[in-house]
């Protein structure tokens, strides 16, 4: 894609690859992050306008100090006093309010580009699909997420805000001091264009730390989030200090960016400042020879040495705030770098999408499916072809890496498949929204899926507006209601991710409930016993069979006691269908299904033919 800002190429990221950081104009920057302040701008107008006012309210406040210095404090009048000290102390009441309610609206309008910016990329992340996941540290997001969302919003509202107030002092002041004595002024605006040379001068390098040091906080918080995930990992296997060590190395990294950083700010800083009393002395040594000569009165002096001060801060505050769009444009970089990313599939256009009822009727067909991953060399599934309906049980099976889960993540539309197509009740999925497809299939994935939330909340969140006895009714079929009953709180016991507060049977069942409550037409089981031993697979059987009654139910497995029950089983290797028919016709092949069927037979006795069918019988 063209880049416009810079009328330079780059290529468009796909998510089969880390991302990886690219170098980003403020200009693009800008361009890019703009528009989100969209609703916002009349406040930013307002905002503007108390910058304008306060501005001013400082200038008059200074004349009047001229005022005071000639009038009453050197002939030593009091009379002369009260005017001018009412009107300053008015007009300095007049700017506090106007200052205040700048502020407080810049921060809200700040904080509310933060939450939409952080609310746009999250979004963005939703879509993307899990190998990108897979390919990314989670810490990174996690930091682009907050750190560098922080950084834009310093570029776009603060900046801007800053730079407009900047630039209001700039001019109200110069023109003061122009209006006051325009010979004196121009001799001492010649000393500017040195403060802008120095700016310059420490851009370039400031833009290479700064990038360095948002790449190094990511790093960090990757460390850490990845550190606390495999802490048990870490323990048994007494890698406390290799952990120790990479997060050592990631933090010198840091270190020495921010140190680098901090460095170059603070020779910024003092380099101006000496540049600033070259100026005072430049003004005092002008201001004694026009006072001594006769042609300026001591309260103008001060009156125009007030305005050259003032003029000081806001010159310095547009020097930093180059620095600081610079620093921001890192964190730019790293969210575009996000922003950027293609999602692997979309929805259909609207004049693509086909007609279908609210609910399928369940029927999956896959014609002739080849699927390679992105950036993978050889294809996980290769001219694969099945078809399943309502009331039907497919079993999936084959060698670990034979494409079973990646027939999941096709049905699902996580991706498209390169060549051959899949279809609902005969309709192409990609003329379906994905909102319409995703909400007609259940996966129940290998690991069960918690979120931070009470169990209610974890098994409610199946369907939209579930009511407390939609879901006990559902936990009851899925034999989840005893043991949640039993649980501290109930319904009401907060679960989070990797909780131990559940077995890993129990866990299944709340996500059986889950998919009761769901009720969706097509039904895909990815090896629902893994990790779950005799007993707990024992106890899981009835309630996957209620759950899989009249649905089109697809399971994936290993374990060849769901196979001895389907009404058809696949047998996968390499991503081709090697074999398929009933779990008779094929032990009598004598194929790699009766290899894989006697190098693990059924242990559980009495579960072998009991599976997921639902009773009642094929
Ligand atoms: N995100 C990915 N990127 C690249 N290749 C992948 C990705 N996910 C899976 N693969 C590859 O695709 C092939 C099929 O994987 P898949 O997970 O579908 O196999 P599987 O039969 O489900 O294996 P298992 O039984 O071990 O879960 C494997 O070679 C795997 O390495």
């Amino acid at each position: 894609m063209p880049d416009k800002g810079e009328g330079r190429v780059h290529r468009v990221p796909t998510a089969d690859a880390p991302i990886r950081t690219r170098r980003v104009s403020v200009k693009e920057a800008w361009r890019r992050f703009w528009p989100l302040t969209k609703g916002d701008r009349r406040w930013l107008i307002l905002i503007f306008v108390c910058a304008i006012v306060a501005a001013l309210a400082e200038t008059v406040a200074i004349l009047l100090f001229a005022e005071l210095t000639d009038n009453a404090l050197q002939k030593g009048s009091v009379s002369a006093f009260w005017t001018p000290a009412g009107q300053w102390l008015a007009v300095a009441v007049a700017g506090a309010v106007v200052g205040y309610l700048g502020s407080s609206l810049a921060a809200w309008t700040a904080e509310r580009f933060v939450m939409r910016l952080r609310a746009r990329v999250f979004a963005h992340l939703q879509t993307l699909p899990p190998h990108f996941f897979q390919r990314n540290r989670r810490g990174d997001l996690v930091e682009r997420m907050t750190g560098d969302v922080d950084a834009i919003e310093q570029l776009v509202v603060s900046g801007l805000v800053q730079a407009a107030t900047a630039l209001f002092g700039v001019l109200f002041y110069a023109a003061a001091a122009l209006w006051l004595r325009w010979d004196m002024a121009l001799a001492t605006f010649v000393l500017a264009p040195l403060f802008l040379i120095t700016t310059r001068r420490f851009t370039g390098r400031l833009k290479e730390v700064s990038r360095r040091e948002r790449a190094a906080d990511g790093a960090i918080t990757s460390v850490v989030e990845e550190g606390l995930v495999n802490v048990v990992l870490t323990q048994a296997y007494n890698r406390q200090h290799d952990e120790e060590e990479r997060l050592r190395r990631e933090a010198s990294s840091q270190l020495r960016a921010s140190v680098s950083s901090a460095r170059i700010n603070e020779f910024y800083e003092q380099i101006v400042e000496v540049l600033e009393t070259l100026c005072v002395l430049t003004i005092i040594g002008l201001g004694v020879w026009e006072i001594a000569a006769g042609r300026m009165s001591l309260g103008e002096l001060l009156a125009f040495a007030a305005f050259i001060g003032y003029l000081y801060p806001p010159i310095r505050s547009l020097g930093q705030l180059g620095l600081m769009a610079t620093e921001a444009t890192a964190g730019a970089a790293r969210l575009l770098e996000i922003l950027d990313v293609r999602p692997a599939v979309t929805d259909p256009d609207p004049s693509a999408v086909a007609t279908a009822p609210h609910r399928a009727a369940g029927e999956v067909e896959a014609r002739r499916v080849t699927f390679r991953y992105p950036g993978s060399p050889d294809a996980a599934l290769r001219d694969f072809s099945f078809t399943a309906g309502p009331g039907e049980i497919l079993v999936v099976t084959g060698p670990s890496g034979a494409g079973k889960s990646t027939l999941a993540a096709l049905l699902l539309r996580f991706y498209d498949p390169d060549a051959g197509s899949i279809h609902l009740d005969g309709i192409p999925v990609n003329r379906l929204p994905l909102v319409h497809l995703r909400r007609n299939i259940t996966l129940l994935p290998q690991e069960t899926l918690v979120l931070h939330d009470t169990v209610e909340e974890n098994i409610a969140c199946g369907r939209d507006h579930a009511t407390h006895s939609d879901v006990v009714q559902a936990a009851q079929a899925a034999d989840a209601d005893e043991f949640i009953a039993a649980l501290p709180d109930g319904y009401q016991t907060v679960i989070a991710p990797g909780t131990a507060r559940l077995s890993g049977g129990q866990l299944q069942r709340i996500a059986i409930a889950r998919a009761m409550l769901r009720d969706a037409p097509v039904l895909i089981l990815d090896e629902p016993t893994t990790g779950l031993d005799a007993l707990a697979t024992q106890r899981i059987i009835a309630p996957l069979r209620r759950l899989a009654e009249g649905r089109t139910t697809i399971v994936i497995t290993h374990d060849l006691d769901f196979a001895a029950d389907a009404d058809h089983i696949l047998v996968l290797d390499q991503g081709r269908l090697v074999e398929s028919g009933t779990h008779p016709q094929l032990l009598d092949q004598h194929g790699l299904y009766a290899t894989l069927f006697h190098a693990h037979p059924p242990s559980r006795n009495g579960t072998s033919h009991a599976a997921v069918r639902p009773s009642g019988g094929r």
